[in-house]
């Protein structure tokens, strides 16, 4: 059974960092509804979750996606590029230990946010831009190419984090809003989506895709395709800079 590891928004959530877009107000108790609902759509689609420790005192802590990348048996811990973010990974670590996973650490001077990996098959691609900087990527590549990854750094600018210009679809094919994607010949196979919520699914099994609500017309797009989209109202998250991937770490054993 798959599991994805989930933290519980802080009550102090809308102070959380805000890079790319304009800050507007965040409503912390309808935040934990949504992320309820979030939760509630991982285990209807079968996924069992675990929560790691809360952690109040971190605003950004609920994006939990961001403090390790999992490749096969390894999770290797990130060194957030934002300071602040810094003390949400000892938690996330000791939950992730604790599912059997072995652990690496990404060290100073690297950073490296999870949100700038994103993995299709043996091929990790790394955003390199305001969070992730070459060193965290030249130690996430020695850290996963024993396991037979291939690590490829891509330009990040337009948007906070890799992932959120781009994820993929099942079939490997990298989907994204074409005016925040700075590179897209730097993929195999790329998809443009006519939203920029659009662009984030979080792959579920049998074709199902977990979606915002604010990306209708992809959601469209995507049962045209075959595929089952999952929709969640993420609202208060997205006025962080947040999206579906980074609300949790999906460990597909
Ligand atoms: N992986 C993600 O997309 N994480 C979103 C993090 C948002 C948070 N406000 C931050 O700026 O770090």
């Amino acid at each position: 059974m798959p599991t994805a590891l989930v933290r519980r928004p802080s009550p102090r959530l809308a102070d959380g960092l805000v890079t790319h877009i304009e800050r507007t107000p965040v409503d912390a108790e309808l935040a934990v509804r949504q992320w309820q609902q979030y939760v509630d759509a991982l285990e209807a689609t079968g996924w069992t979750t675990v929560e790691v420790p809360a952690i109040d005192e971190c605003p950004d802590g609920v994006f939990i996606e961001d403090t390790m990348v999992v490749y096969g048996d390894l999770a290797v811990i990130a060194r957030a590029g934002a300071d602040e973010r810094r003390p949400e990974a000892a938690t996330a670590e000791a939950t992730v230990a604790g599912q059997g996973y072995r652990i690496a650490h990404i060290e100073e001077p690297g950073t490296l946010d999870g949100g700038d990996i994103l993995k299709i098959g043996s091929i990790v691609y790394a955003g390199l831009g305001g969070r992730t900087n070459e060193e965290g990527i030249r130690q996430l590549g020695a850290a996963l190419q024993p396991l037979g990854a291939d690590v490829r750094a891509v330009p990040v600018s337009k948007v906070l984090h890799l992932k959120s210009a781009v994820t993929a679809l099942p079939d490997g094919t990298v989907i994204g809003y074409e005016p925040l994607v700075d590179d897209p010949t730097a993929f195999e196979a790329f998809k443009a989506v006519p939203e920029e919520s659009g662009a984030h699914v979080v792959l579920l099994g049998e074709g199902r895709l977990l979606m915002a609500a604010s990306a209708p017309r992809s959601v469209e797009l995507f049962k045209g395709m075959g595929y089952t989209p999952v929709v969640v109202d993420i609202g208060e998250f997205e006025k962080l800079e947040g999206c579906v991937t980074c609300l949790s770490v999906r460990l597909r054993g």
